[in-house]
């Protein structure tokens, strides 16, 4: 995460009074990711995570997120669990912010991805999504097809600076996913929808939890393995690594197997979500807030991964054979 609202050390031990977490022994912002502000505490008690919820989350989600770890946690995801004032609830307020208290996992998040990584994740995300199955709140995902246009006009008359030409390729590639063309009727359920490798830990080549379920929704569950793979599967010369799209394809097919539609369905969801983070990454490239630790992400890294998937004709370019997922 980032940090764009500070926390006096005063403020901060107020706030924990409010909790059974003991005394404030030490804390420090976080500079990783580019969403929330976040600070790792240091208590008595042990070790959390203490974020501020910012401008892209609305807190009329926060329940949902809040409820989701919760239910996830309690079907057998690792994840972290909210951590519940003395009053019993887990969203509060601190320095004008909407913000909670969840409990620190271990692991470390792979810095250079190898394909045992990406198989960890294949299987990780599908359990996450049967585990998700019986999650009673419903949210609709924000940053789906209606939810990209407001995106290119935001940052349309400035995306030629970032590279020329951008502006019309944005606008040809959003004219044809929204042309009629994006999916209806693939299964649904909850999507973490931002499963990038920060998002996962490891200890070793073991998965051992997931983070960050501020983007949670109700949407395709193929959407979020078409995330995964633009996540995951990309070398850092963003050329395409098909051995590790194999192993997370196949190790998410163990656990719960693609449809027919959902394998056709994959190289124009893999479009959807790399317009997604390209323009959410373009926005943030030209609006960093003066003053704010953060890194923003690069968002070509996003164009040259949108060009790979316009060129795929099948899900078989994504290591998928013709009869489905056979490992
Ligand atoms: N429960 C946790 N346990 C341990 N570390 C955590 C936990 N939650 C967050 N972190 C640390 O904070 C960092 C950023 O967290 P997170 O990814 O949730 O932030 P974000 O701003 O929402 O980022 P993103 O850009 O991925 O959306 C993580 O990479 C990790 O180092
Ligand atoms: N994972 C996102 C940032 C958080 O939405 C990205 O890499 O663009």
């Amino acid at each position: 995460m980032a940090v764009y609202t500070d926390v006096a050390a005063d403020e901060l031990a107020d706030f924990l009074r409010q909790y059974d977490l003991g005394e404030l022994l030490s804390y420090k912002g976080i500079a990783e990711g580019v969403e929330n502000s976040n600070f790792l505490l240091h208590t008595t008690q042990g070790s959390f995570i203490l974020t501020l919820y910012e401008k892209r989350v609305a807190k009329k989600d926060l329940p949902y997120f809040l409820a989701l770890m919760t239910h996830l946690a309690e079907h057998g995801v690792s994840c972290p669990l909210p951590v519940k004032a003395k009053d019993g609830e887990a969203l509060r307020e601190l320095s004008g912010r909407p913000a909670a208290i969840i409990t620190f996992l271990e692991g470390v998040w792979p810095r250079k991805p190898n394909a045992t990584h990406c198989a960890g994740v294949g299987e990780g995300l599908a359990r996450m999504h049967l585990a998700g199955a019986n999650f009673a709140i419903k949210r609709a995902n924000a940053l789906s097809v209606a939810g990209w246009r407001p995106l290119f006009d935001a940052a349309a008359h400035r995306a030629d600076e970032v590279q020329p030409g951008l502006r019309a390729f944005l606008a040809a590639e959003l004219d044809h996913l929204s042309g009629g063309l994006w999916p209806s009727n693939l299964p649904e359920g909850v999507i973490h929808a931002d499963l990038f490798n920060d998002n996962v830990f490891f200890l070793g080549d073991k998965l051992s939890g997931i983070i960050d379920f501020t983007f949670a929704c109700n949407d395709m569950l193929a959407y979020d393995v078409a995330i995964c793979l633009n996540a995951w599967c990309f070398e850092p010369d963003h050329s395409f690594n098909v051995t590790k799209a194999r192993a997370f394809l196949n190790a998410y097919g163990r656990v719960r197997k693609l449809s027919e539609a959902e394998e056709a369905a994959l190289p124009l969801l893999a479009r959807g979500a790399a317009i997604r983070f390209l323009l959410t990454r373009l926005v943030d490239w030209l609006n960093v807030p003066p003053g704010a630790l953060v890194k923003p992400k690069d968002p070509l890294e996003y164009f040259r991964k949108l060009r790979f998937h316009q060129s795929v004709s099948s899900a078989r370019d994504y290591g998928l054979l013709p009869s489905g997922l056979v490992a």
